[in-house]
């Protein structure tokens, strides 16, 4: 078995600072390993996730049966088993799913929190919650590592174990969950809601599906890849949803070290040496590319954005290596949701909460869908019960499938 030894210098630099819960230098450490910090999860890798998405989420729409749930919840769930099933491969026996998820919600609650590490306090909390789940994490990774299980990104982490300490790969495994979680279930969020917003794109995307679901009867299996490579209206909905309330507000880091004074942007000297931070959102959101870019609109994909207007998954060496596996889950579980179920957003626009990344707020009203051959998911965004988001209700009389 490997030793995990002291870090070394260059290991060092890359360590969360002492006492921290944020961000780790994800991309660094994977450069530092695979000199490809894009890597970590291959196409290979993408393809074979579809039946362990389609699994996850078929244990989830159930679960909504016959009660008001929280959507923008459900979706937190769904996007955090889907990053475990990502990190640990599909053996998730050994992992005890609650109580990380536990752990992992109190990290998230109180990471944005005044960093009081007082008893009572949200940061204390959040504080303690971490070091449970480093030690959940390492217990996992040393039993992997008896056990050379390769599986997930932890397999990927453990092979460079040579460059990689153990706090090293926990701070990785934190982050990727971090990553993957809140931006996929606020984008799903809003998905759900616009489309419930809207009949007519709601039944383009019906249409696209039911054609798949028909073809997967007739050949008696369960969705793929290569079927979610033919849902470009579905896809679009995706980019709609990215781009507009949901556009990632995530920021990329523009180290200006161009020699001279600096650079120049329109009437602005940006000075050598200086780190910029462009918001995308407001790029994704400026009337100068996009026409009524406030508007839910997935038809304006049809045509490519000009280079660089539309960067929701970032751009150079740190954009997310996460992309195509968000947009597979995002598909999956759109084509359950459309072929299966029908919804309806109950309390509209009640306006945007950013915690940190855009959810519909509380505060509005249930109202029934109509439909009586489907079975109808009725959501609102209710006050006063917990989380906030979009809540959905299952009703009876769902078509059969
Ligand atoms: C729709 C969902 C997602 C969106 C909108 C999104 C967006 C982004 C953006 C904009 C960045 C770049 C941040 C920067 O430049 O500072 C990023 C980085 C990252 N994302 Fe995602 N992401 C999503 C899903 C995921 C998923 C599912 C995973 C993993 C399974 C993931 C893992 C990562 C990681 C590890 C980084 C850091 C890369 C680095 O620092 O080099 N993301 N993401």
């Amino acid at each position: 078995m490997a030793k995990w030894s002291e870090p070394n210098k260059k290991q060092k630099k890359l360590l969360l600072p002492p006492g921290s819960m944020g961000w780790p230098y994800i991309g660094e450490t994977l450069k530092l390993y695979t000199q490809n910090p894009r890597s970590f999860y291959s196409k290979k890798l993408e393809r074979q996730s579809s039946p362990n998405i389609e699994r996850i989420v078929l244990g989830l729409l159930p679960d909504w049966e016959n009660k008001i749930i929280n959507a923008h919840n459900e979706m937190k769930r769904f996007s955090f088993d889907v990053a475990m099933v990502a990190i640990f491969g599909t053996g998730l026996k050994d992992i005890d799913m609650e109580k990380m998820r536990d752990f992992y919600y109190r990290v998230h609650d109180g990471y944005n929190s005044m960093p009081i590490n007082l008893l009572g306090f949200r940061y204390h909390r959040a504080m303690k919650a971490r070091k449970s789940l480093d030690e959940l994490l390492k217990k996992i990774i040393t039993k992997r590592r008896e056990n050379k299980d390769g599986g997930g990104l932890v397999g990927t982490l453990l092979r460079s174990i040579d460059q990689l300490t153990d706090s090293q790969v926990t701070d990785n495994l934190f982050g990727v969950i971090f990553a993957a979680q809140d931006t996929t279930a606020s984008i799903l969020t809003w998905i759900l809601k616009h489309l419930s917003d809207n009949g007519t794109l709601l039944d383009l995307v019906m249409k696209e599906q039911e054609e798949i679901k028909r073809e997967l009867i007739k050949e008696k299996r369960g969705l793929t890849w290569n079927d979610t490579r033919k849902m470009p209206l579905t896809t679009r909905k995706i980019h709609a949803g990215d781009s507009g309330d949901t556009s990632s507000s995530k920021h990329c880091i523009v180290h200006i070290q161009r020699s001279g004074r600096g650079c120049r942007v329109p009437r602005i000297l940006i000075p050598r040496g200086w780190k910029v931070l462009p918001l995308f959102r407001s790029i994704h959101h400026s009337s100068d590319f996009f026409i009524d870019p406030e508007k839910f609109d997935p038809s304006r994909f049809q045509v490519a954005p000009r280079p660089n207007t539309f960067m929701p998954f970032g751009t150079g060496v740190h954009s997310c290596p996460g992309n195509e596996l968000a947009k597979l889950e995002i598909l999956v579980l759109l084509h359950h949701l459309t072929t299966k179920y029908r919804w309806e957003v109950v309390c509209k626009d009640d306006g945007v909460e950013y915690r940190p990344f855009p959810v519909p707020k509380q505060g509005l009203q249930v109202k029934r869908s109509p439909s009586l051959m489907w079975a109808a998911v009725e959501m609102c965004f209710c006050q006063g019960r917990g989380g906030g988001g979009v809540w959905v209700r299952r009703m009876e009389g769902a078509r059969a499938s």
